[in-house]
């Protein structure tokens, strides 16, 4: 079994352990959450007062062009493209996943109009499968949503499927799809796949371009770490975007908005994609974010992650009883992020997190940890398992204060 020591030398060789000096986490904690909201880069702070106060303040509305603010989304979608195997052009950022997810089932529905059924499935981080609800009211009828299990995907692909929405990344189980044979099935029946990306984008290597993909959307505040309701990001393959006319038919995605014309004409390329005014602030706070990961090489990430995974599973499985691995065991079939089932899991993660452990608990009895190679350590991992088997030896875990639910796990 891996000792303290032996994981701090693991921690002395590791490739990545630089990265971390470039967060501002608190000494008192150890962060296994980055899969819901990532760190804090120190870059960060310093950037958004830039711009609220150089930028903003004194360039006022000429920031537009004056600072390029007006190529805010798409700077930043090429530099995410960068991680998620796409090409310069391909990526827009800017609102949110679950906005993201719409537009890109309305495209789905423009490349296969006779077509009438939009597929997920079901266990999912549910705003996607709450996004096709909102489509097929919307469709007065025509468009029919279906959810099935993972095991009854494939035969669920017929030629009366209009688009298949997926999270690569299984937000609960970590559980990966496999992105390239997934696509080749659909698309060899005529159906386009959206991809959600969210527990995977800045986790692990992306190769979208190299699975043929035709849509992808994620989040921007997870691995990503552009910081709370961070702009999210759309990835639409070039050859679908001037095939399709965006929904939700934005001026910043008139092909002339400074026209101002009373007909909306789509810009070419991923620019029609936009849809109103970019969040600036957030911009620039996930542009931090996205940069650090730029500077990393995100097999070496892919490699730590996989080994923080397997260190904490040997840990939990070795030192503690009553914890079920609800995770693939194997790292290759995982993201970055391990559960365990316990029938006591929100209080546990309570008493944990109070200990300065922080992971999250998802209803019904699953423990959920993240783990993020540019911030998280291979000692960070044991002393969390040690702390932990505390919380359980100790028992504290069954004071009442643990079982007051919060608005937000
Ligand atoms: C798989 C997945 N998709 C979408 C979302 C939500 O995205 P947003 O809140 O940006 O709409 C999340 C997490 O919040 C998620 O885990
Ligand atoms: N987006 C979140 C939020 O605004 C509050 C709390 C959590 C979240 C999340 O991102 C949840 C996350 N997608 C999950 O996988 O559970």
């Amino acid at each position: 079994m891996t000792t303290l020591d032996d994981a701090r030398r693991l921690d002395t060789a590791d490739p990545l352990a630089g990265f971390r000096e470039r967060f501002a986490l608190p000494d008192s904690v150890i962060y296994l959450d980055g899969n819901s909201l990532g760190a804090l880069p120190k870059a960060t702070s310093g950037r958004v007062e830039a711009v609220v106060q150089s930028e903003w303040g004194e360039d006022l509305i000429r920031a537009w062009n004056t600072r390029d603010w007006i190529s805010a989304p798409k700077r930043l979608g090429d530099k995410i493209a960068r991680l998620i195997g796409a090409a310069p052009g391909e990526v827009i950022a800017g609102e949110s996943t679950s906005v993201n997810i719409f537009k890109a089932l309305c495209a789905c529905l423009q490349l296969t109009p006779e077509r009438s059924v939009i597929l997920s499935e079901t266990g999912n981080f549910p705003t996607d499968a709450y996004m096709m609800e909102g489509l097929a009211a919307l469709s007065g009828g025509r468009i029919r949503q279906v959810l099935v299990e993972r095991d009854a995907i494939d035969a669920a692909l017929t030629d009366d499927v209009a688009a298949l929405l997926l999270t690569h990344t299984h937000y609960k189980s970590g559980q990966l799809h496999d992105m390239k044979a997934v696509t080749a099935r659909a698309q060899a029946l005529g159906i386009p796949v959206i991809w959600d990306l969210s527990h995977s984008a800045g986790a692990m290597p992306v190769a979208l371009n190299d699975c043929e993909a035709d849509f992808a959307v994620g989040c921007g505040y997870k691995y990503l770490n552009g910081g709370p309701g961070a702009p999210a990001f759309l990835f639409v393959a070039k050859r679908h975007q001037d095939r399709v006319f965006p929904v939700l038919s934005g001026w910043l995605g008139h092909a002339r908005p400074f026209d101002f014309d009373d007909r909306y004409e789509p810009a070419a390329g991923i620019d029609r994609f936009q849809c109103g005014t970019p969040a600036i602030l957030g911009m620039a706070a996930l542009e931090c974010g996205v940069d650090i990961l730029l500077d990393a090489d995100m097999q070496e990430i892919r490699i730590k992650s996989q080994a923080l995974g397997d260190l904490f599973i040997e840990q939990v499985e070795d030192r503690l009883d009553g914890f079920e691995l609800r995770s693939p065991r194997a790292a290759g079939e995982r993201g970055s992020q391990v559960s365990f089932a316990h029938e006591h899991g929100y209080a546990i993660m309570q008493a944990l997190i109070e200990r300065g452990v922080i992971g999250d608990f998802r209803a019904p009895d699953i423990l959920r940890f993240g783990f993020t190679p540019l911030y998280a350590g291979y000692a960070d991992v044991w002393t969390a398992v040690d702390i932990l088997a505390d919380v359980m030896q100790s028992g504290v875990w069954q004071d009442a204060r643990f079982n007051i639910r919060s608005a937000v796990t």
